[in-house]
């Protein structure tokens, strides 16, 4: 039998998950939770993977993202050659190393195994040595390797100190200091390294989920509220519960508190939902205010998810179209208010998808605002007189956001700005998302 295969199916179920999804990930630009997804299916050979296992391995992919940058540097300062490092191989020693540094529970001894043994036999046994060194360097280094003096050590400057230390690309420490200053830069760039908290949206609809919203909100992991949901600092049974009885979804806070803001409880009927994907902001809308909602995408994918969960619902009200916002009509009518949640680049939430940090660059941030300014435009032409425009990101990035706002104003006659809305820096929820609402004129 080949070694490689026999070791692999050696190595650990949740190691193993964790390696195949961030390599899909990291390696060929998959999406992290797909790549996790289907790892997790092929380690338990297509049925559903052990919940345990499923467990270590997302902690350890999520985790590992949110601190790449930072662990990086610690294997550098162990590594003799670290340019000549096989790409794998610092993989395995990352998350080797993120588990020896940040989970107390696996004994160091554990991580050092199982990452020298991958690399001896799946990569190159000349390298085992090397392997055990830097791991046993890195446990040597203890809490020394999360203090910020280890991270400054040759005089860094700021930028870079910022960077390294909470695991951030240097390109957008910098964009977030220039455009929004020191304090709120470490606020964003703090959430960014840790989980952010579970959102859950309730559906009174069902019965018994209005006593599990009231009971939960009193319990003492419960964050804030939203009219509709909850968000705790971590995941408690209870909310587990919730979720297994149908009574809430996984949804975001921050997002709902945005849609809040921004007046949603008064939105008029028919909405325009023009970037809908699987539809959990129009599903928000539907609860609080009934159809009609016209949800569009351009991705299939995401809005067959969303039409199998109407037809699930029974819902009849919202109708769905496959389709870009950009141009032209998508519907053949107007309305009196249009949400477009617009594609962008998601900085906002690394602390959800921290995939985000390895992925996106200065230039996609460009390209987005352009293309959110086209939908905007196209999405002012299907707006009545009189009526409500509301724009929505997770990112944060002055093109995208405040100077998005600022340009549509200048060249749109008649539109005119009612409210805008930021997640505060200090929020507890870890993810951070911008939105405006404009009126039409009715003249
Ligand atoms: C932030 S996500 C929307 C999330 C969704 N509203 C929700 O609450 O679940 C942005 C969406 O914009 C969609 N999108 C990308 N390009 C678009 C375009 N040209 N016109 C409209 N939507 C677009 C993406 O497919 C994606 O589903």
């Amino acid at each position: 039998m080949n070694k490689k295969k026999k070791y692999r199916s050696e190595l650990p179920p949740a190691r193993l998950a964790a390696i195949d999804a961030l390599s899909a990930c990291l390696f060929k630009g998959q999406d992290i939770q797909a790549a996790l997804d289907a790892a997790l299916t092929s380690i338990a050979s297509g049925r559903t993977p052990d919940p345990r296992d499923a467990g270590l391995a997302t902690e350890l992919v999520y985790g590992y993202l949110r601190l790449r940058l930072r662990l990086d540097f610690v294997l550098d300062s162990q590594l003799k050659a670290p340019k000549k490092t096989p790409k794998l191989m610092r993989l395995a020693l990352g998350l080797a190393a993120f588990e020896i540094l940040n989970l107390d529970r696996v004994p160091s001894y554990a991580s050092v195994d199982w990452c020298v043994d991958f690399v001896k036999r799946d990569i190159n046994p000349r390298l085992a040595g090397v392997s055990n060194a830097v791991l046993r360097g890195v446990d040597r280094l203890g809490a020394e390797a999360n203090s910020h003096d280890f991270y400054r050590q040759d005089d860094a400057d700021r930028d870079t100190f910022l960077s390294r230390y909470y695991a951030c690309p240097a390109w957008l420490v910098k964009l977030w200091r220039k455009a929004y200053g020191e304090r709120k830069t470490v606020a964003l760039l703090r959430a960014s390294t840790k989980a952010p908290a579970l959102g859950l949206r309730f559906d009174f609809r069902k019965d018994g989920a209005r006593e599990s919203y009231d009971a939960l909100r009193e319990n003492e992991l419960c964050k804030e509220s939203t009219p509709v949901g909850l968000a705790f600092q971590a995941p408690c049974p209870e909310c587990l519960e919730a979720e297994a009885a149908g009574f809430a979804v996984r949804q975001s806070l921050a997002g709902q508190q945005a849609l809040f803001e921004l007046g949603a409880e008064d939105w008029a009927r028919p909405v325009w939902d023009a970037c809908s994907g699987r539809g959990g902001k129009t599903l928000l809308l539907h609860a609080i205010g009934g159809g009609p909602i016209y949800a569009s995408d351009p991705s299939e994918k995401r809005l067959s998810g969303l039409r199998a969960l109407l037809e699930a619902k029974g819902i009849s009200d919202i109708t769905t179209a496959v389709a870009s916002a950009d141009e032209g009509q998508v519907f053949d009518q107007r309305f009196p208010c249009v949400l477009v949640d617009a594609p962008c680049s998601g900085l906002g939430v690394l602390s959800r998808r921290p995939d985000a940090k390895a992925r996106r660059s200065k230039k996609d941030i460009t390209e987005l605002a352009k293309l959110q300014a086209k939908i905007l435009d196209n999405a002012w032409n299907a707006l009545e007189p009189g009526g409500s425009l509301i724009y929505v990101t997770c990112t944060i990035t002055p093109q995208e956001n405040e100077m998005q706002v600022d340009t549509f104003l200048r060249r749109t006659p008649g539109a005119k700005l009612l409210s805008r809305f930021r997640t505060p820096e200090d929020t507890p929820l870890g993810e951070f998302f911008f939105g405006a609402r404009f009126e039409k004129s009715a003249g």
